[in-house]
């Protein structure tokens, strides 16, 4: 039997590449300079209150291929991408940038924030505090922690910092021990991904679990798996305040429209 280079989940191969990919990035770019870029840009929006306008919100991703699936769609232009999800109503746009398993970049964060002036998220596996201060600097409203990725120290330090920078964080849990821990540590944005990262399976059902544990009011995004107006209603009617959309998306061709169907879709759930 052949041997496997990796003995780890698809996680933390992801994050192994993640780390040798940041680890050149400093090497160009210090942190000390890094943070002078930050000084220049304008402050950050809120991602937290544009996640709580009434109604349904729809993160909108911007994803180009997936450890999951491959390629998903032939992304020329970003901007025009982020400014169609924007006209139909989307929230935040999200922007993949891990370059390795989903073919994003910073690049493509630049292109977004230079096109919308809705809130933009950078989604990727952030395990270093320099990620943060990047995603300010390339103008990103929002970071994503994902709670399995860190430990809780690392969790808390890079909460404070998205404070200090005036970010929001989106944390990701997929287990009622993760979803504890984040409450515990004062997470505002509460996403559960039902698509678990380890091993990549998708099931709908872990939002409807997890959702009922958090106290009234939170902001709790549902994230993955969405295919059509039914599986926002799903969500909506379990008390998602958010939808985070990444395949259903990219892969239309009419994306506007399609968000402006799944608001619709969560009004007719409640
Ligand atoms: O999408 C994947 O295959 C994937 C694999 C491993 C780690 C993360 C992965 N996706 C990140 C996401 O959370 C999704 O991009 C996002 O929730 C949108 O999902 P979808 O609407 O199902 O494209």
């Amino acid at each position: 039997m052949a041997e496997s280079l990796h003995t780890g989940t698809v996680l933390d191969e992801i994050i192994e590449g993640v780390k040798e990919d940041l680890s050149l990035r400093i090497e160009r770019l210090p942190l000390a300079e890094l943070k002078e870029l930050v000084l220049r840009q304008a402050p950050a929006l809120d991602g937290y209150a544009a996640l709580k306008q009434p109604g349904l919100s729809v993160i909108a991703e911007v994803k180009r291929r997936s450890p999951s699936k491959g390629e998903l769609a032939q992304i020329t232009d970003p901007a025009a991408l982020a400014s169609s999800y924007a006209s139909g109503g989307a929230a935040v746009v999200s922007v993949l940038t891990e370059q390795r398993r989903f073919s994003g970049s910073l690049t493509d964060l630049d292109a977004v924030r230079a096109a919308v002036n809705i809130p933009v998220l950078r989604k990727d596996f952030t395990v270093d505090a320099y990620q943060i201060w990047e995603a300010r600097a390339h103008g990103a409203d929002l970071v994503l922690l994902i709670v399995a990725a860190l430990s809780d120290a690392e969790l808390a330090d890079f909460l404070a910092l998205t404070e200090q920078l005036g970010m929001n964080a989106l944390v990701e849990t997929h287990t009622e021990e993760e979803l504890q821990r984040a409450l515990s540590l004062g997470a505002k944005i509460i996403g559960v991904n039902v698509r678990n990262l380890k091993t990549l399976e998708v099931d709908r059902e872990v939002f409807a679990s997890l959702a009922g544990l958090l106290p009234a009011g939170s902001v709790l995004v549902a994230e993955s798996g969405v295919r059509n107006a039914e599986d926002v209603a799903h969500y909506a009617s379990h008390g998602a305040t958010a939808v985070l959309v990444g395949e259903a998306l990219v892969s239309d061709s009419t994306p506007a429209q399609r968000i402006t169907e799944f608001r619709a879709a969560a009004t007719h759930a409640n």
